[in-house]
């Protein structure tokens, strides 16, 4: 059998083995829209996220217009190598000879008195005081690796106009009346700036005063070269003010700050750096008690404790204490007066069967809270609900929870997957939190791959209230890597049309054991996620797929479910198996769609359409990690889903037009098919992204099983023959008790309501 070889993991090719894979996967484009099979398998790439890391992260590295003239120039003659003239080792080999290149690999490099390990970055900084570039270069810079800031509120005078916002404007078309009205309230009068760009991790320390032992942990985690939010929000976060310049924008009370950036660009050390980096400046001032300054907020405990984890990687031999939120923890935090005291509904969706507030962690009882001691935290990571249950100070919230605490001490608020912490599922919570942050040079920044700009416009207009309150006024910034709300552009995106359920399951089996090379596109290696609309589709898909691998070979243990109905330690342990690659097959829903970071994931199914544009974003960006190539996303489709899959179509389209692929040899989406696409209702829109195509919710026709239609209907005909059998006695029987009770003889009875067959 050759499932060996399909689930074999142990592909390691050679660097120039994989860079002429690299190239050959930019040329084969294996997608296929309603299933026509573009290439025969042998002709596929063999590269794999999981066949090793990729040198450089960064995602984009656009040409600098003139920047080989400026590069030149700066070259004096005699002078030693910069970093500023490092000659181009990137593998897009983008950069020729003699250019600028800031973002070259560098290679590790030991302090021969300390031992330790330092960059190259580092060495030459401690050559030379660093340089800060100018306005044009900070540009151009920007622009090449597609970072744009703008300030969205709170400003002061001056920066740009954004230009591309008022491009906009002039080629509107008719319709676009909410444009014209957006105009006449000012909207279009966002500025841009162009901060510094960090262009080595060495600058950290140097030119942004990073404490040494964080420097050193970047390094030691063998982070080379900044991936683009981090080039562009570190210098923000860390020294507004230095990274600003002559902006014209008030920063003295520092920023906050909106990331948009693609999924598995390393938004997490973007917000963990600036958080320790505050605290220890504080600690330098002579305060050396754990204080809560900051509290990172995620949607999901596995995304929590993967932050824990990145956190305490970073804060090594610091002293700072990251910890993870438990029903058990006391934390520092003082009563609200009672009139500040405000009742919050608790507004748990129990339509999605996937809300992650739920908490059942912690067998200690709660009434001995006072008791114990306040436990030792620096930086706070939790889900929105028990924190908010610490706040409220009750146990089993019902659907209105009074907050009585306050966390006066917190100074940074850090929500990831901010647009789905800011979405109406977890909204009332997560503003709970913010609002029980009550220090008043608090500073807010939120992250994700994706952001409605509803939600930007509830961010601003809250800090706007905010600052009104508490009299400290902060820019907004947002900076926008690439293109907003497109998923990544280094991955392969399919999408299968089948005409069936059915068609499905054989379809992702076909994934699994490809029986020719004409199998439609490369197989599916493990180890890979596969995404399902319910729990319970979750379940029934194990329950069909768990004996497809053979003993030999793992067998059911290769295979495995998750999803937020299980305890916490059966979730963990099972995050744990798949990390460590002994479960190759990992079917879940979306709790695991967001943040969550397992760096070999060669590929995302999606089993079930996405129930929104962004939930594929995050659902496909599990794979193709820190700008790791040879993911592959496919996404299924059937004749329930076809009035849904436009908004997916059209962000596959978005996202090849990023990494170039168009037209008709590239691209994923022809232009036919969007266009043949029907457009999607707002209404429907929103249904979807609730409660997902409704006719997966109960089963019935579009349960998961490997019966045929026929054999199903011969199923249910048996089994309503034998419930009408059934309910012939009952009836005959409650007739004989109608009868009796007429007569006074007995008590009554209520007939069972007839269910109908299924199918
Ligand atoms: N500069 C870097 N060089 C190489 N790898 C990096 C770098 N920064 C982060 N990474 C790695 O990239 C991976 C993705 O990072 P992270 O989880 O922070 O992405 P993210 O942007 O938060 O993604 P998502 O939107 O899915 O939450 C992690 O494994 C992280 O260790």
């Amino acid at each position: 059998m050759d499932i060996f070889k399909v689930l074999s993991r142990g592909i390691k090719p050679t660097q120039s083995k994989r860079s002429a894979q690299a190239a050959a996967s930019t040329t084969t484009n294996t997608a296929s829209a309603g299933s026509t099979s573009a290439k025969p398998a042998a002709a596929t790439t063999t590269v794999l996220p999981s066949a090793g890391a990729r040198p450089n992260p960064q995602l984009y590295h656009d040409e600098i217009p003139g920047a080989s003239q400026r590069g030149k120039k700066r070259k004096r003659k005699g002078s030693k190598k910069t970093d500023d003239d490092a000659v181009p080792e990137n593998e897009d080999g983008d950069v020729s000879d003699g250019d600028v290149d800031f973002f070259a690999p560098k290679e590790e490099q030991k302090d021969s008195q300390t031992n330790r390990v330092v960059d190259e970055d580092e060495v030459q900084q401690k050559k030379r005081k660093p340089k800060l570039l100018d306005r044009e270069e900070c540009r151009a810079v920007l622009r090449s690796h597609r970072l744009k800031f703008t300030v969205l509120s709170g400003s002061g005078v001056g920066g740009e106009e954004d230009e591309p916002a008022r491009k906009k404007v002039k080629g509107k078309k008719k319709g676009d009346k909410r444009e014209e009205d957006d105009d006449k309230k000012g909207k279009k009068e966002k500025l841009q700036v162009y901060p510094q760009p960090l262009r080595a991790f060495g600058e950290l320390r140097y030119t942004y005063d990073l404490h040494t032992t964080v420097s050193d942990n970047i390094v030691r985690q063998g982070f080379r070269v900044p991936t683009e939010v981090q080039m562009g929000s570190l210098p923000l976060l860390l020294r507004p003010g230095m990274a600003l310049g002559d902006a014209e924008v008030n920063v003295e009370r520092g920023v906050d700050f909106l990331g948009i950036a693609p999924t598995g660009s390393g938004k997490t050390i973007s917000f963990l750096i600036p958080a320790i980096d505050g605290i220890l400046k504080r600690r330098r001032e002579g305060d050396e008690e754990h204080v809560m300054e900051a509290v990172v907020v995620a949607p999901t405990r596995e995304l929590a404790s993967q932050i824990v984890n990145e956190g305490r990687k970073l804060a090594i031999g610091t002293g700072v204490r990251v910890v993870l939120m438990k029903r058990s923890l006391r934390l520092a935090a003082e009563d609200l007066a009672k009139g500040e005291e405000h009742e919050q509904e608790d507004n748990e969706d129990e339509e999605s069967g996937e809300s992650e507030a739920e908490e059942s962690e912690g067998s200690e009882d709660e009434h001995d809270q006072g008791a114990k001691p306040v436990a030792k935290v620096d930086i706070l990571v939790t889900t929105p609900k028990i924190l908010l249950n610490f706040l409220s100070g009750e146990k089993a919230p019902g659907k209105k929870v009074t907050v009585r605490k306050a966390m006066p001490s917190v100074r940074s608020l850090i929500l990831d997957e901010a647009d789905v912490l800011l979405d109406p599922l977890f909204r009332k919570q997560t503003m709970a939190i913010w609002r029980a942050c009550t220090n008043p040079d608090l500073n807010l920044t939120c992250w994700s791959a994706t952001m409605a700009s509803n939600i930007e416009s509830l961010v601003a207009k809250e800090l706007e209230k905010r600052s009104k309150r508490v009299g400290v006024t902060r820019p907004l910034i947002r900076l926008v890597v690439g293109l907003k709300d497109t998923a990544v552009p280094n991955i392969t995106h399919k999408l299968t049309y089948t005409a069936t359920e059915q068609g499905k399951l054989l379809a992702l089996r076909q994934l699994l054991h490809p029986v020719s090379s004409a199998d439609s596109g490369p197989p599916l290696r493990p180890p890979f996620l596969v995404f399902t609309q319910t729990i319970e589709r979750a379940q029934a898909l194990h329950d069909e797929l768990q004996y497809d691998i053979p003993l030999e070979a793992g067998g059911s243990a290769r295979v495995a479910v998750l999803h937020s109905s299980l305890g916490d330690s059966a979730r963990s342990k099972i995050m744990a198996r798949f990390r460590a690659g002994e479960v190759w097959v990992l079917i879940t829903t979306d709790v695991l769609a967001r943040g969550v970071d397992f760096a070999g994931v060669n590929g995302v199914v999606n089993y079930d359409v996405p129930g929104s544009a962004a939930a594929y974003v995050h659902r496909a960006g599990r794979t193709g990690r820190a700008g790791r190539e040879g993911g592959v996303a496919v996404t299924f489709y059937t004749k329930d889903d076809i009035p849904f899959v436009k908004s997916v179509a059209n962000v596959i389209a978005a996202s090849e037009k990023q990494a170039s692929k168009t037209g008709t040899e590239g691209a994923t989406v022809q232009k036919w098919l969007l266009d043949a696409l029907p457009k999607v209702a707002k209404e429907d829109k929103r249904k979807l992204k609730v409660r997902g195509v409704e006719s997966r919710r109960q089963g019935g026709k579009a349960s998961i099983t490997t019966k045929s239609t026929w054999e199903r209907r011969r199923e249910n005909n048996r089994l309503g023959a034998i419930e009408a059998s059934k309910r012939r006695k009952r009836m005959a029987a409650q007739s004989a008790v109608g009868d009796a009770e007429r007569d006074g003889d007995g008590e009554g009875g209520e007939a069972e309501e007839w269910s109908g067959l299924e199918d």
